[in-house]
């Protein structure tokens, strides 16, 4: 059988600098590819596409695009590219720029319908609107619907927010969170942004001079010790969560993961059953002996010591733990380490201060 998932295994020089990956992402959900300026996060989304002559090999759920010399145009390859600047044709309405793609697609390799893609992305009101008359984000959700309607069989997106403002980046986020969440096509999202990879992501690929550093779930690789995330103060591990209680008295709500719960301030605005990311930072993270209950911090957790980074700067360490599966971080001074003879394999309490919803 066909192997699931996208291997993508590339070599290729263009001026100075080379590129040399050897991936293989998930074949669904969303994959951040992170990494500085110049990293070759853009050169790699144009080696999977074909516009970057390179060796290697791509396969994208057993669909085989390039092996060796062997190589498809980008024209016989099925994704749709979504760039930072939109495209939309400015002489047709939201309405006749969607339908140009999809009308060229045979009704029988159709696997997005017009209705289902408006839908996902808002733009029911939209469509008989002309592209100067959208703002910023308007005109992104209908460049990426437009792209859905060609039935790709794997989008790819390069910082298709980073021309947009703030609002207009809040604005789209719920809509790229309804793809991730329902499109079965894998999407690749370059990004240069934490917030939005830790908004967006299930599966992050961290590059640097043209190489894989660090690739894995999100979860995973934000709860590593190591930090390949490159985050300092706001290192952190981000949940999934869903929320399943309110406590009107409090004002508190509880939401669960798969290694325990935690209450955090209740907006009004979360709904029972809603899924939420929620993020943990490691300065938030104290760790006990024992079950403390004398104290102020609500949210208490057992877990247990799965890795202890001493020093990764003077005076501080990395705990990493487990709650069931689901790991933590917690950042502590090395002393505190010392004293409390933290070791991996023992069990420990987690005093967690503050809880963030990711958004
Ligand atoms: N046509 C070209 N000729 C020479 N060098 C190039 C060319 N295109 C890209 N490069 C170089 O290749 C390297 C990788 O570029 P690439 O655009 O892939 O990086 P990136 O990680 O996407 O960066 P950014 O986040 O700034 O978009 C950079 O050093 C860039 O200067």
């Amino acid at each position: 059988m066909a192997a699931a998932g996208i291997q993508a295994r590339f070599a290729c020089s263009v001026g100075n600098f080379a590129l040399d990956v050897d991936l293989d992402l998930p074949g669904s959900g969303l994959t951040a590819l992170f990494g500085h300026s110049g990293c070759g996060k853009t050169t790699l989304l144009r080696c999977m596409a074909g516009l970057q002559s390179a060796d290697g090999i791509m396969r994208v759920n057993g669909d085989q695009w390039q092996s060796g010399t062997d190589s498809r145009p980008v024209h016989q390859r099925p994704l749709a590219y979504v760039f930072q600047e939109t495209s939309l044709f400015p002489h047709l309405s939201v309405k006749r720029n969607l339908m140009y793609g999809y009308r060229r697609i045979p009704e029988s390799e159709r696997r997005i319908s017009f209705d289902q893609a408006v839908q996902w992305l808002g733009l029911s009101r939209l469509l008989g609107r002309m592209p100067e008359k959208l703002s910023g984000g308007e005109r992104q959700r209908v460049a990426i619907a437009r792209a859905l309607l060609t039935s790709p069989k794997l989008l790819l997106m390069d910082e298709p927010l980073s021309a947009l403002d703030q609002a207009s980046k809040r604005e789209i986020m719920p809509y790229l969170e309804a793809l991730r969440d329902n499109l079965a096509i894998p999407m690749l999202y370059v990004s240069h942004s934490t917030a939005e990879v830790a908004r967006l992501a299930d599966h992050i690929v961290m590059m640097d001079g043209g190489r894989v550093v660090a690739e894995g779930p999100l979860q995973t690789i934000m709860a590593r010790t190591d930090q390949p995330f490159g985050l300092e103060e706001d290192s952190g591990v981000i949940l999934d969560a869903t929320v399943s209680e309110h406590d009107e008295h409090w004002h508190l709500c509880r939401a669960d993961f798969a290694g325990g719960h935690l209450w955090l301030r209740a907006d009004g605005h979360l709904a029972i059953g809603q899924r939420i990311r929620l993020q943990v930072l490691a300065r938030d993270i104290s760790l006990a002996r024992s079950r403390q209950t004398d104290q102020s911090i609500q949210n208490l957790l057992p877990a247990m010591v799965d890795e202890v980074a001493s020093d990764v700067r003077p005076g501080t360490s990395m705990v990493r733990l487990l709650a069931g599966q689901t790991p933590f971080l917690s950042r502590l001074t090395t002393r505190a380490v010392h004293t409390l003879a933290i070791e991996p394999g023992q069990k420990v309490w987690m005093q967690i201060k503050s809880v963030a919803i990711v958004d």
